[in-house]
């Protein structure tokens, strides 16, 4: 930019470069409108002057030139004046010219004037932008150094990242490991604690009052030689008596050393633990004293609030704690709510009742908890539930307590790292006193009271002793107080008792009792102490296991169906098994049955038909005896079997064989001289076989023969002796044989009437069933070698022949209707007296013999 200005400065200075127009553009500035505007004007009047006149060379470079100088046009004006009228139109073009050019130059100075302007705007800019430069060079330079910074400070917060995580994993580390050493702290705790027992019994003996020492009193118990947790209570009659508790305290010793001991339990609370620790004890022995305390001297249920708390906070991070607290009393056996009787003491209120949940756990349903959050909160609550207690003036004590006294702290805590959360239970317990009456000469309403306590205690000496000598039934029931210490009597929780007992030697009866009973409590062996597990958890998973249960037993019972189904069918199929397996036994015996009446009738029929030609050529021969000129006739009958086959080859002749109709009975058989020519068919029986190759030159073609029908039976037979005359026309003939069915049986005979026409019916509708139903029989049928075939002889009449079955299709399919007819006809027959009388087979086969007889 700054040389662009100072090339435009150069431009402005440098007329003779600003006027030539050859100057590059680049480094003029584009000529002004006006310039143009000149130049233009003065070309204009050059040609002008060159059409006045003509112009010289001079004038025309003049004209060219866009400048000329002042100078020149004062020369040419001078001219003007010294020459030639033609002079004046050039002098005139010249002025013109100069006027051009003056006008030019006034336009070319403004725009050099403009040009100049333009120039210092872009100088003044130039400068802006130097300064926008410098500016940017230097945040450039700041960016470069904070992008350096931030590269500096990335790599810094990479490294505390990898510092972090570092440390992350250490942590975790040692949060595992702290995890692993609380744990392996508590088991360490459980176990001192279980080798101390979960009951322990700590004893305390408060000092002489003032009374007393005014008195004279003697202390009863020898400190001196108390060794080791044992005590020795001297007897002011028979000999010393010794005991052994967990702890001894003396009169000397304060409260910060009795809860030194006692310290552990605000530990095993917080493990989820239940703890009971409770104070027993005469009246005016230091109960009330050793768990609330006074002013500047407090007891163990502030210290071990403060215990709790302390451990809390020190635990916090690792475990989340929820603590409430509620107290209540046990008064002359009725359960009151002392946060609800407020700052009224003995004032009537609610009564309340122990029960017994789902997990097992006694609670008091309807009992006020208060949420606390830190060791005052929870010290207010408890000293609120205190005063409310029903307090009392003796002769023993002057503020004596008339009621048990109990405060309840609930601890739910959560493992914050595995998430396991527990719900204990602190009880801290003030007993009443026990009181001799005749002693303290109590009346009234404090002697009802002294009754109640007595009773209560007496029943938890029942109990504690129960539980020493492990019976099997435990009487928790039979008080308030042992009802709702059953939990931590029972075994589930850690039990702290103290024994409170007077030094006075008066009081040694009383003390000796309640040594005795401390000694028993001590020797009372408990379970181990169980950790209290979220209840809510428990009785989810209780439900989560239940339901599975339920899902596994109803999955079964679906199961044992499908199986139960499974085996019904597979029942059903053997049975279907079994039934198809019989059946088709059945078939077997009946299609071997059937077989077996086939070959009968079969059988049956050759020997009937060998019988009746048996029998007509006895009748033929007596004939033949009796009437000479009959003999013609046999003879005739001789030649039933004539040769067609003559010029035939012998393989066709042997298969040529065509059985004839019987046709004797119905027409004279012509003359068997010219056999060869004429098919003649036999006059007599004998003529149903007719031969159509030479006779007897090859052996008959088969045995069985099939029966054919029975025409004499249905048509009179003519005389022998003039059959020809005798004979019926052919027309006739075939009248008669199209007029039956063409396959029905044949009638047994007249005389047997209605029995062989109902054969004959059954017979024909059994044809029909046949040949309808089962027309493979048919094929199967003409596997036979030959069959029965009914044609139409060149005489008109029909003829049954033995064809062979090798001949055409309809011969085939004759063969196999006709094969059907025939044989079949037995099968369909007795297939039908089997379905009529299916057990009389006798009565079946006097059937087929009447059919083919
Ligand atoms: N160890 C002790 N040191 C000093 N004073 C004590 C100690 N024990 C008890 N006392 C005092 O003895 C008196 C009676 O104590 P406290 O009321 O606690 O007895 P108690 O067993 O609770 O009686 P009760 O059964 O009638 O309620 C109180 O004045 C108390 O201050």
């Amino acid at each position: 930019m700054e040389e662009e200005a100072s090339g435009g400065a150069r431009g402005s200075a440098d007329p003779p470069a600003a006027s030539s127009p050859v100057v590059p553009a680049r480094k003029t500035p584009p000529p002004p409108r006006g310039f143009s505007r000149a130049r233009g004007s003065a070309r204009r009047a050059m040609e002008e002057g060159a059409r006045g006149g003509g112009r010289g060379r001079a004038d025309t470079r003049a004209a060219s030139s866009p400048v000329v100088p002042a100078r020149k046009t004062a020369r040419v004006s001078d001219a003007r004046n010294f020459t030639t009228p033609s002079r004046a139109a050039d002098h005139e073009g010249c002025c013109a010219v100069a006027e051009a050019e003056a006008s030019a130059v006034e336009g070319q100075v403004k725009d050099r004037s403009r040009s100049c302007q333009f120039v210092n705007e872009l100088d003044e800019k130039s400068k802006v932008l130097k300064l926008e430069n410098q500016n940017l060079r230097q945040e450039s330079l700041e960016y470069k150094n904070c992008v350096l910074d931030a590269t500096e400070k990335s790599k810094t917060i990479q490294q505390y990242v990898h510092k972090y995580e570092t440390l992350e994993c250490e942590s975790k580390k040692l949060k595992e490991k702290f995890n692993q050493e609380s744990k392996q702290r508590k088991n360490l705790h459980n176990k001192l604690t279980d080798l101390k027992g979960n009951i322990r019994v700590f004893f305390r003996c408060r000092p002489l009052t003032a009374e007393e020492i005014a008195e004279g009193a003697l202390t009863a118990i020898d400190f001196e030689s108390a060794k080791d947790g044992e005590l020795i209570v001297k007897g002011h009659v028979s000999s010393e008596k010794v005991f052994k508790f967990d702890a001894v305290f003396s009169p000397e010793d304060d409260q910060e050393m009795v809860f030194e001991k006692t310290a552990p339990f605000a530990t095993s609370v917080l493990d989820g633990f239940n703890v009971s620790i409770f104070a027993y004890g005469q009246t005016g022995t230091g109960k009330t004293f050793t768990m609330e305390g006074i002013e500047g001297t407090r007891g163990v249920n502030y210290r071990i609030l403060e215990e709790l708390f302390r451990i809390i906070k020190e635990r916090e991070g690792m475990f989340l704690y929820e603590v409430t607290a509620s107290a209540l009393e046990a008064y002359n056996e009725k359960i009151h709510d002392l946060l609800l009787s407020g700052s009224q003491p003995g004032a009537t209120t609610k009564r309340l009742e122990i029960r017994q949940s789902a997990e097992g756990v006694h609670h008091v349903p309807g009992l006020v908890e208060v949420r606390v959050t830190n060791m005052n909160e929870a010290w207010e609550v408890l000293q609120t539930g205190s005063k409310a207690r029903v307090v009392g003036s003796t002769n023993a004590n002057e503020h004596s307590s008339r009621s048990h006294c109990i405060h309840c702290v609930m601890v739910k805590g959560e493992n914050l790292i595995h998430g396991e959360c527990t719900n204990s239970k602190l009880w801290l317990i003030d007993l009443a006193g026990s009181e001799r009456v005749a002693k303290t000469d109590v009346q009234g309403e404090r002697l009802q009271e002294a009754l109640f306590i007595n009773k209560s205690l007496s029943a938890l000496g029942d109990v504690i002793s129960a539980l020493a000598k492990k019976t099997r039934h435990i009487p928790f029931r039979n008080s308030k107080l042992t009802h709702l210490l059953q939990d931590s009597l029972s075994g589930d929780s850690k039990t702290l008792m103290f024994v409170q007992i007077s030094p006075n030697e008066n009081d040694v009866g009383e003390t000796l009792c309640s040594l005795n009973f401390a000694s028993r409590v001590r020797g009372i062996e408990l379970g181990q102490a169980r950790k209290q597990v979220d209840v809510g958890e428990l009785s989810r998973y209780k439900l989560m296991d239940g339901r599975a249960k339920q899902d596994i037993r109803n999955k079964d019972a679906q199961i044992k169906n499908m199986e139960e189904t499974i085996q019904s069918l597979e029942a059903q199929n053997k049975a279907k098994d079994l039934l198809t397996m019989n059946l088709q036994e059945k078939i077997k015996e009946l299609e071997s049955e059937l077989l077996f009446e086939k070959k009968r009738a079969r059988q049956h029929v050759d020997s009937k038909i060998a019988r009746d030609h048996l029998q007509k050529q006895h009748s033929l021969n007596g004939e033949k005896e009796n009437n000479p000129e009959a003999g013609q006739l046999p003879k005739m009958a001789k030649a039933r079997r004539v040769s067609l086959c003559n010029g035939m080859n012998q393989a066709s002749r042997s298969t040529l064989l065509v059985p004839l109709p019987r046709r004797n009975s119905l027409m004279p058989l012509p003359a068997a001289k010219n056999a060869a020519t004429v098919l003649q068919l036999p006059q007599t029986a004998k003529a149903r076989r007719v031969s159509l190759c030479n006779g007897g030159a090859y052996p008959p073609p088969r045995t069985p023969l099939i029966p054919l029908p029975r025409w004499n039976s249905l048509m009179p037979l003519p005389a022998a002796k003039n059959a020809a005359a005798v004979l019926p026309p052919l027309d006739n003939i075939t009248e008669h044989l199209s007029s039956p069915p063409l396959y029905s049986p044949p009638a047994v005979s007249i005389d047997k009437g209605s029995r062989s026409k109902r054969i004959n019916s059954i017979l024909r509708q059994s044809l029909q069933t046949k040949v309808i139903i089962r027309p493979s029989l048919a094929a199967q049928a003409g596997r036979k070698a030959s069959v029965i075939a009914t044609t139409q002889g060149t005489d008109g009449v029909r003829k049954a022949q033995r064809v062979p079955v090798s001949g055409g299709t309809w011969q085939r399919v004759q063969q196999n209707r006709d094969k059907e007819l025939g044989w079949n006809n037995a099968t369909s027959l007795y297939s039908r007296l089997h379905v009529l009388r299916p057990r009389d087979k006798s009565a079946d086969r006097s059937l087929f013999g009447t059919r083919f007889i």
